[in-house]
């Protein structure tokens, strides 16, 4: 990540849609050259803080500072608009060709045929398509369309180029194509990038930087590592796949290391935090063992439980089994293990992880 110093800061921000508030954020700043993905549940506001901050949405109150200089007046918005790009879910192409969609944002900048010509055909070649340079744009597949979309937001060379679940619509091979594509060009370009998504791989693929967003306001900003491993509050922790939130109180508290009382059973954690503080261990479920040897022996990890199976169910690449060891743990193992350990529903496994994969929060947070 580039450090450069803030491009784009937002202050104060308060969006109204169809007269209700629905972005409420007092700080915003993104760094020259940063990849920030905004991430959130359905309606949390992830698409109306991109528009607000590519001026295409109205503030109700507060203001945008671009390089230093507050947008604050026509003239300066539509400066300020001519230095980014914006590429949505739907690619809206022109009905023309490929190559002259992809240099329209230089026609309308006053640039030269030639010189927007070989722009244009240049930004093809970097997204894989020059090979449909002269077909129609209204001819080409729903991935071909997006790299059109992303090589005419390229060509301009905006200053920021927003991204509003820009890959929403496509399958996940012609997905991961693009994605990959795009990443190459943000780090070659170093072009700063705000990207609205729902998919959390992406964000993490793509992004220096992700912003949780949880009704209209900024949850929590950071690195992917901090935000998927140190989620501040609940809402965080549960949306980034913390699956296990388990509440507990501190018994024990000395040099760094905690025991913390959950129902009749006590795990062990990492942190500082005073005895008698109510809780919320945070535990990933790709972080659990599971094994069917006894865990004082196997394991190196100091939370080992014995635990019966609730439920086995397939989750995405993996299966997700839940566990009463006490309290609910859940876990993920692969299909391979699941096989070969031949678990059952009902049946008594060990459950193991490390105290440093207890994210512990206070409760309060
Ligand atoms: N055109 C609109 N008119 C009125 N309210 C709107 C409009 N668009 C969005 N909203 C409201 O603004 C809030 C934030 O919506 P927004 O589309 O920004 O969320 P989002 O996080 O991008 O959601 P999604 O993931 O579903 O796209 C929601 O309450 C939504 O109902």
């Amino acid at each position: 990540m580039k450090t450069a110093g803030p491009l784009l800061q937002g202050r104060n921000l308060l969006v109204k849609r169809g007269g209700i508030p629905v972005l409420d954020i007092s700080d915003f700043t993104i760094m020259k050259g940063e990849v920030l993905s905004l991430i959130g549940p359905n309606g949390s506001g992830k698409s109306t803080l991109l528009l607000t901050l590519s001026s295409l949405l109205k503030l109700y109150r507060g203001k945008l500072i671009f390089n230093g200089s507050e947008i604050d007046s026509r003239r300066s918005e539509l400066d300020y608009r001519r230095q980014i790009a914006v590429v949505f879910q739907d690619p809206l192409l022109f009905d023309t060709t490929v190559l002259e969609n992809v240099a329209s944002g230089l026609k309308i900048r006053g640039m030269e045929k030639k010189d927007r010509t070989r722009i244009a055909e240049e930004c093809l070649e970097r997204l894989g398509i020059a090979h449909l340079a002269k077909r129609s744009a209204c001819k080409v597949s729903g991935g071909e369309a997006q790299r059109t979309s992303i090589a005419r937001a390229f060509a301009t060379s905006p200053t920021i180029l927003f991204l509003d679940e820009p890959f929403s619509a496509l399958d996940p091979p012609t997905r991961e194509g693009i994605i990959s594509d795009l990443s190459r060009l943000l780090r070659e370009t170093e072009t700063t990038a705000i990207m609205a998504t729902h998919d959390q791989m992406e964000a993490l693929r793509l992004s220096d930087r992700i912003a949780v967003i949880q009704q209209g306001k900024i949850a929590q900003m950071g690195s992917a590592e901090e935000v998927m491993n140190h989620p501040v509050n609940e809402f965080v922790a549960a949306f980034v796949g913390m699956d296990t939130l388990l509440t507990g109180s501190v018994l024990e508290s000395q040099n760094g290391r905690i025991m913390i009382a959950v129902g009749n059973q006590k795990i062990e954690a990492v942190g500082n935090f005073p005895v008698g503080e109510q809780v919320l261990c945070c535990i990933r479920p790709e972080n659990v063992t599971l094994s069917t040897d006894s865990p004082e022996e196997q394991s190196s990890a100091r939370n080992n439980f014995s635990g019966r199976i609730t439920r086995i169910a397939p989750h995405g690449l993996f299966y997700r089994v839940d566990l009463d060891c006490g309290f609910d743990l859940i876990s993920y193992i692969t299909r391979t293990s699941l096989d070969s350990l031949e678990f059952q529903e009902g049946q008594t496994v060990k459950a193991s992880f490390k105290a440093t994969a207890v994210h512990v929060i206070r409760k309060s947070a």
